[in-house]
């Protein structure tokens, strides 16, 4: 019986430009209204998540910033997992690196961000990666298809859930994850289930359980109709 949803934001439950599908608004109030935890994750900030659980109806618990923040309902503690110190080191050798090249690197909330580094995709992600490989920095380079972010090793979004998990007293296998992007691979791997929507990239496809046929936010209430049926049947 899977007790639990945990999923992806931005490509998953949005279209390519971000904006919210409707009916993943409504699969999702259905899921809280039969009693099955729903925990928004994604590499967007508290204050971001907090305002999509409020209005979307679930008990704020959360996975924020790629796993580097995270929290069990509104009133829990915000725990934060990553390291911000070596997140922001990296950015300036990346910012210095592009500065060279005159392209300047735009970072995204950074004020309000705990844990990791945000930024815009104005440059190759591919081209950041190797910038930190050569340089053995100690972060790893995600590129979400919305914006390239940078996190302490050992990081994720799955290992935010495993801390979650356990604090809810659940199984990894009582646990569902959709989701669209390279950020979700470790989350798709550790849940019970996991599935990718179809417009996810190769690695993150093959890291699931199962591909949607649709996409986007379509995807994610496909998935979420294939496991719970019983909810959805009338
Ligand atoms: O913050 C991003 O870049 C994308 O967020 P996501 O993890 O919800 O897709
Ligand atoms: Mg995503």
């Amino acid at each position: 019986m899977l007790k639990a949803l945990v999923t992806d934001v931005d490509g998953t439950i949005t279209d390519r430009r971000r904006r919210i599908n409707t009916a993943a608004v409504e699969a999702v109030r259905t899921l809280v209204d039969a009693g099955i935890t729903v925990v928004f994750a994604s590499g967007n900030i508290v204050c971001f998540m907090d305002a999509l659980c409020k209005m979307v109806g679930t008990d704020g618990t959360i996975i924020g910033e790629n796993g580097g923040v995270y929290r069990r309902g509104f009133p829990g503690t915000l725990r934060i997992a990553g390291d911000r110190e070596a997140c922001l080191a990296a950015f300036e050798e990346l910012k210095d690196y592009f500065a060279r090249k005159d392209v300047e690197l735009e970072p995204f909330g950074a004020q309000y961000r705990f844990a990791d580094v945000a930024f815009a995709r104005n440059i190759d992600p591919d081209e950041a990666k190797a910038v930190i490989r050569d340089r053995r920095l100690p972060v790893r380079v995600l590129d979400t298809g919305f914006a390239i972010h940078l996190q302490a090793l050992g990081v994720s979004k799955g290992t935010a859930m495993r801390e979650l998990a356990g604090e809810m007293e659940l199984s990894l296998a009582e646990i569902l994850a959709v989701g669209d992007s390279e950020n979700d691979i470790e989350m798709l791997k550790a849940a019970g289930i996991g599935v990718a929507v179809a417009n996810a990239p190769a690695e993150t496809r093959s890291a699931a359980d199962l591909v949607t046929e649709n996409a986007y936010g379509d995807g994610f209430v496909e998935a979420v109709k294939k496991y719970y049926p019983d909810l959805f049947s009338r």
